[in-house]
């Protein structure tokens, strides 16, 4: 997958080259080649144990590459020095919780820690970022609530306002929309949408195929590991494609109210070979 650069100006890319991970003794990364442009929403779609989580993880420095290089505007991100990677990617990770009695507030402010002074001590411009990243991911109900005490969703939301507040250039997100409702998840890749549109890298894994399709610039597909496939999700996403990678049955569709991508899909068995089928596009 690439960016294409508009004319005469650059644009910041992330270009990540032959990445390989180990984890407990088993490639689960395996030779990842894939450039990731600013301002474009990007998904990352792929089966169960795909190595979705663990490239995200590894784009943000959480787990360590093996071999391989991950290159921000052509410098190598990996090996910068944590604080500065951390003023540049920010991962919102599928699952988090916290033993300790934070309220909102304090997870949010985390994500300021990497532009504080070096004494760790916030400033009222801190409190004003927090603020404005619990406005933006619409959750600035939740401030003072425990983070503990929290629904799945909103700690999803909350962990979206805390990597907000990180100011990234570059927003890694795995399941971004998982626990949330249907409006909580149009609103989400709307706001993504957003994001990328003011010059943010936005990487999203997701399993909706549909969301990929109609919300996403780009997609890369995962597979063993592996980048099976990567650009515009409109001609990536075929139904051939799908039904190598996931082994179901997709009609590519488009919605009638959006005129956007729709992506059914059904087990291939004979029961449903048999069934009336929706008209399909591809
Ligand atoms: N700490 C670990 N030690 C050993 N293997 C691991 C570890 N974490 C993940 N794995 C393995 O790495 C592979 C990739 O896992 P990963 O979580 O990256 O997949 P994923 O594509 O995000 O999956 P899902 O869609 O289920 O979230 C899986 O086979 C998983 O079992």
């Amino acid at each position: 997958m690439s960016g294409a650069p508009g004319a005469g100006r650059p644009v910041k890319t992330l270009d990540a080259a032959n990445l390989e991970i180990r984890l407990g003794g088993k490639l689960v990364v395996d030779g990842v080649d894939c450039t990731v442009p600013a301002g474009a929403l990007s998904a990352l779609v792929g089966p169960n144990g795909a190595g979705k989580s663990t490239l995200l993880r590894a784009l943000a420095g959480v787990v360590p590459v093996r071999t391989g290089t991950v290159l921000w505007e052509g410098r190598d991100l990996l090996r910068r020095p944590r604080r500065d990677r951390a003023r540049i990617a920010a991962l919102a990770e599928q699952e988090s919780g916290t033993d300790a009695p934070l309220t909102v507030r304090d997870v949010v402010s985390l994500g300021t820690m990497p532009h504080r002074s070096l004494l760790g001590f916030g400033t009222s411009d801190d409190d004003a970022e927090v603020t404005a990243a619990l406005r933006t991911a619409g959750v600035p109900e939740l401030a003072d609530r425990l983070f503990n005490e929290l629904s799945g969703g909103q700690r999803q939301r909350v962990q979206l306002a805390r990597a907000l507040a990180q100011r990234p250039q570059l927003l890694l997100l795995d399941e971004p929309t998982n626990h949330l409702d249907p409006h909580a998840q149009l609103t989400t890749l709307a706001l993504l949408r957003e994001l990328a549109g003011s010059g943010i890298a936005v990487v999203a894994a997701l399993h909706d195929l549909t969301h990929a399709a109609a919300h996403c610039d780009h997609v890369i597909v995962l597979s063993g590991g592996t980048v099976v496939a990567a650009g515009d999700p409109r001609t990536v996403l075929t139904a051939e494609l799908i039904r190598e990678v996931y082994g179901v049955q997709a009609h590519v569709l488009v919605h009638p109210a959006t005129g956007r991508p729709l992506i059914a899909l059904s087990l291939p068995s004979p029961a449903n070979a048999a069934a009336p089928r929706l008209e399909a596009s591809a």
